[in-house]
Order: structure tokens, then C-alpha cells, then sequence
């Protein structure tokens, strides 16, 4: 029951900032709302078991989310890191903020206006691990790409 509540709630806020991008890129602001109808987002837990060797290990490698948006609230170990000037970054903890990403589907979505960003989960010494990522994804047959108005470079 919580997790349903959790999953409708990440959806109704996903929707949300979907609003607003469209408000920043000069379209109809329920664009983006509309194109997610029956969607087929997807919830998932990350579970990272403590490791000896953290450097020898992998949590989550490199990867941009193939996904539109991502809302990523992760618990008070970290270790979610963001490849930004060339190193990889840790991402602060902040225990009453989420972590929203851009992904590729949002790259083609805005004809690449937002940028989907590459990062990966480290391990951590002593503590286990978890996050929960929200990701927002169209209905399967949803033929993906900007709107016209985004389209002219
Ligand atoms: O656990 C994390 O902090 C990141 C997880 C992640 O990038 C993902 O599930 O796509
Ligand atoms: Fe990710």
C-alpha cells in the first residue's frame, strides 16, 4: 500500500516537472503530460550489501537511465556519484530532497535541450546500501520525439 502511494505520488511530481520543462522550452505546458498517458514508468529498489574493497567494486557502473525523467531518493550511506568537469562527483545526502535526472528519452524529447546525465553508485566500506529510483517512461508504442516547435534548431 505505501509502495503504491510512493509510486503514485513519484508520478503525479514526475508529471509535474514535465510541466515545467515544457513551460522552458516554449511548449504547451500539458504536452509532456499528455505523451505520458498510461504510462509505463517503473519503480525499482536498489539494495548495495556493504563491500571490503569498495574500489573493487561495482554498484552501479557508469550509465546515463535510458528513461525520461528519474527521481532517486537515496538513503543516508551515498553514494551516488554524477560525472560532471570531467571527474566523478558525489552527490550530496540530503535527507529531505530527491535526486532528479535527466534521461536519454528526455534527450529526444527536447531534440536535446536537456541532457541526460551519466553517473553509477559506489559501495560503500561498512554499510548496506539502498536507494529508490522512479523512473518515468512512455507507454511502450509511443513514437518518441520533440515537438515541432522544439525541433527547429
Ligand atoms: O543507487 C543509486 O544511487 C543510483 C541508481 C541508478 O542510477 C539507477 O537505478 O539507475
Ligand atoms: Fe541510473
Amino acid at each position: 500500500m505505501v509502495y503504491q502511494e510512493y509510486c503514485e505520488a513519484m508520478k503525479e511530481l514526475s508529471l509535474k516537472i514535465m510541466e515545467l520543462l515544457a513551460i522552458s522550452l516554449g511548449v504547451d505546458r500539458f504536452h509532456y503530460r499528455e505523451f505520458f498517458e498510461d504510462d509505463c514508468s517503473i519503480m525499482r529498489c536498489n539494495y548495495y550489501p556493504s563491500c571490503q574493497k569498495p574500489s573493487l567494486a561495482l554498484g552501479t557502473g557508469p550509465h546515463c537511465d535510458p528513461t525520461s525523467l528519474t527521481i532517486l531518493h537515496q538513503d543516508q550511506v551515498g553514494g551516488l556519484e554524477v560525472f560532471t568537469n570531467n571527474k566523478w562527483q558525489t552527490v550530496r545526502l540530503h535527507s529531505d530532497a530527491f535526486v532528479v535526472n535527466i534521461g536519454d528519452t528526455l534527450t529526444a524529447l527536447s531534440n536535446g535541450r536537456y541532457k541526460s546525465c551519466l553517473h553509477r553508485a559506489v559501495v560503500n566500506e561498512y554499510k548496506d546500501r539502498l536507494s529508490w529510483a522512479f523512473f518515468l517512461c512512455p507507454r511502450e508504442d509511443k513514437v518518441v520525439r520533440p515537438p515541432q516547435i522544439v525541433s527547429i534548431d
